[in-house]
């Protein structure tokens, strides 16, 4: 089903729409899922078109991971500022940005084995690990599972703009729809539709994300006592750290629902849902910002770049929204510039739980 123009009748909802559209009501559909990455420079394929660039000479580009052994090593430096949280925070954000829509499913490299080239599945385009490479022929590992994406070249409803466009699957905005998924379906397959709290099962004295129900599709169960959480995010199982976080925001949502039903014994179930994610939601935008980004990116840069203000007196409110704003995710940030964080994941990380062609990938 192609996604429709919103129509965003203003005052209908005071909050956030679970799909991020109505957010600009210059276009509705800025920062919605199933829309084309933004450009920042035009795309360069080989064929113009579709197939991979190639370089000047004409001969394919450079082995990509000779590249990033030749370039980085495989050293590990210990921080002396940081713990792993920081990074992991920042896979919790990138989730939030942005998925590639259709990058998993199909093996290209099952258990780092090579498939013959007519045998391959379509679009896959394996990375062969070089001969040299000082660890990945140590677990005869013999390629990396890559797949292309889907493009606007397949997919009916998106825009063609004559040239391959990769699509996201997930909000642009920074709106925990990891948490509450990117839909309004999604986002009831998730709620408990009473009391404002989203579902949880209750085991040994707490409360966790419900069973995902594809859990043998979706994660490496070894056995029966595995689990595998259904959250808003598919990916969300790839490491036990970043289930942590996912659930330290579900929690969170239901803590603000039970703390605001009690203020409030009038309200519904909607309107508790709402506000609980609505405070949920600018909490973990107050760390983004205040706490997270600035570790990277410097305070005074980014009170230079207006990303941050200082701070208003009581009463004061800084009104620097623009509706003009494309919220879109870049294809050049999603596939190269927050990927830069891959560089801090420390090396003996294991997944033990997760999808098992991330875990494949990502070796
Ligand atoms: C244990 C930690 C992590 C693992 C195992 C991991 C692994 C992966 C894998 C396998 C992919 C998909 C690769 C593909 O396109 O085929 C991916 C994508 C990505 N990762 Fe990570 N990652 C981790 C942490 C992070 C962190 C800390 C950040 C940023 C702060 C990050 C940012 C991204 C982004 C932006 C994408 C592209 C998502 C998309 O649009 O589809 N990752 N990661
Ligand atoms: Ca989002």
């Amino acid at each position: 089903v192609c996604p429709v123009v919103a129509s965003c009748d203003e005052g209908t909802t005071p909050y956030r729409t679970m799909d991020g559209s109505c957010n600009s009501l210059y276009n509705p559909l800025y920062g919605t899922p199933y829309r084309p990455y933004r450009r920042l420079v035009p795309a360069r394929y080989g064929d113009g078109v579709f197939e991979p660039a190639r370089m000047s000479s004409g001969r394919p580009m450079p082995n990509a991971r000779q590249l990033s052994v030749a370039l980085f090593g495989e050293t590990e430096v210990q921080d002396g500022r940081s713990t792993i949280i920081n990074m992991q925070f920042g896979q919790l954000v990138a989730h939030d940005m942005s998925f590639t829509a259709d990058v998993f499913g199909v093996k290209c490299c099952p258990n780092g084995k090579r498939i013959p080239p007519d045998l391959l599945p379509p679009r896959c385009m394996p990375l062969e690990v070089p001969p040299d490479d000082p660890v990945l022929p140590l677990e005869d590992i013999q390629c990396m599972s890559m797949l292309r994406t889907k493009t606007t070249l397949e997919y009916p409803c998106a825009t063609n703009y004559g040239t391959a466009e990769q699509l996201s699957s997930v909000t642009a905005y920074l709106d925990l729809s990891i948490v509450y998924g990117n839909s309004v379906e999604q986002t009831a397959s998730l709620r408990q539709h009473r009391g404002g709290l989203m579902s949880v099962e209750h085991r040994h004295g707490q409360d966790w994300p419900p069973h995902n129900p594809n859990a043998s599709r979706l994660c490496q169960m070894r056995d029966g006592t595995d689990v595998c959480y259904l959250t808003g995010d598919l990916r969300s199982n790839q490491s036990p750290h970043l289930a942590i976080l996912q659930i330290a925001h579900l929690l969170e949502h239901n803590r603000l629902a039970s703390e605001l039903s009690i203020l409030n014994p009038c309200w519904d179930d909607e309107r508790l849902f709402q506000e609980a994610r609505r405070i949920n939601i600018g909490k973990y935008q107050s760390i983004v910002y205040n706490d997270w980004l600035p570790i990277y990116l410097g305070r005074e840069n980014m009170l230079a770049q207006g990303l941050l203000h200082k701070e208003a007196g009581a009463g004061e409110f800084i009104r620097d929204y623009n509706l003009l704003e494309d919220a879109t995710v870049s294809n050049a940030f999603g596939t190269a510039a927050f990927r830069y964080f891959h560089n801090m994941i420390v090396g003996q990380l294991e997944l033990r739980v997760g999808l098992p062609m991330v875990g494949e990938a990502f070796r």
